[in-house]
């Protein structure tokens, strides 16, 4: 076996039990056991996932790689309660998914998750702060309070106060991203799901886009993220790779320092060439 070999094996007990040297006291925020997905098209039926134990620690900035079609949307929309398993469990902060009804999941994903795209869709017809507000007093929090938070994080992601009144036709692609991710973070959620969040953006605007990811997460805001891009997945402390659905490999990256330039790159390349990439 090869050395990158053994790493992919080791990683891939980690994926079952992640717990490891020095993080004994991390609290773990979803669980899954058993999770498989299945979709059923024209008389045959496609096992996307296929029985995956998977456990995000709180603070965790986790990457979901894979190649295209291997699963990777789908995992996340299972993970954060959009959408149902065929079988399996789901534990999110203690409550299991599958016992809640269609209204109390929603609530639940409301007030527990965020959520960022590729697609921002922020509403035409709303300025950039009640884009967020909306969302935040969705909730039934004070007014007040919301309004100090929505502004309060708009100031971290660089949008001031000049650009709170814009409508979302006066953003460029980046600065929309931005405030999708204010959006997504003005309930305060255990978990931030990402999907491809740059996925539309160029090389210099997602670099501000994820540089905002990287300081949430800094902070302790737990984040997964899929993508398939590999400056995209640097940002994450830990990748989990999905190939033939399962999780073929996890690695463990440590927080993300800019200082590391190519040797954390080096180490994500060679994780991923031997994962098959
Ligand atoms: N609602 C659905 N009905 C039937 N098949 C589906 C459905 N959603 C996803 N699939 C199939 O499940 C597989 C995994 O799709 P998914 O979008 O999760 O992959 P992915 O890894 O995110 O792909 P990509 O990187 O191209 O976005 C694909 O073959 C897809 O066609």
């Amino acid at each position: 076996m090869t050395e990158l070999a053994q790493e992919a094996s080791r990683t891939r007990m980690r994926a079952a039990n992640p717990v490891e040297k020095g993080q004994a006291a991390r609290k773990t925020v979803l669980t899954t056991a058993k999770l498989c997905k299945t979709f059923s098209a024209g008389g045959t039926q496609q096992h996307v996932l296929k029985n995956l134990d998977i456990e995000i620690g709180s603070g965790d900035f986790t990457i979901i790689m894979g190649s295209s079609g291997s699963g990777k949307s789908t995992l996340l929309y299972a993970l954060s309660g959009m959408d149902k398993p065929t079988l399996g469990e789901i534990s999110f902060m203690g409550k299991e998914l599958s016992q809640l009804s269609a209204d109390q999941l929603a609530v639940f994903r409301r007030d527990h998750c965020g959520f960022v795209f590729q697609q921002i869709y922020l509403l035409d017809t709303m300025s950039v702060l009640d884009n967020v507000l909306a969302s935040g007093l969705l909730r039934n929090s004070g007014r007040k309070a919301v309004a100090a938070r929505a502004k309060e994080l708009l100031l971290r992601v660089g949008l001031g106060e000049g650009d709170w009144g814009k409508f979302p036709s006066q953003l460029s692609g980046g600065e929309a991203q931005r405030t999708g991710i204010v959006r997504a973070l003005i309930n305060q959620p255990a978990v931030l799901f990402a999907d491809e969040p740059t996925g539309a953006l160029n090389s210099s605007t997602s670099r501000g886009v994820l540089d905002v990811l990287t300081g949430f997460h800094r902070e302790g805001q737990s984040i997964v993220m899929v993508t398939h891009d590999v400056k995209t997945a640097l940002r994450g402390n830990r990748v989990l790779y999905l190939r033939d659905g399962i999780i073929h490999g996890e690695l463990l990256l440590g927080l993300y320092r800019e200082e590391e330039g190519r040797e954390r790159l080096n180490r994500l390349n060679a994780f991923l060439e031997s994962m098959g990439w």
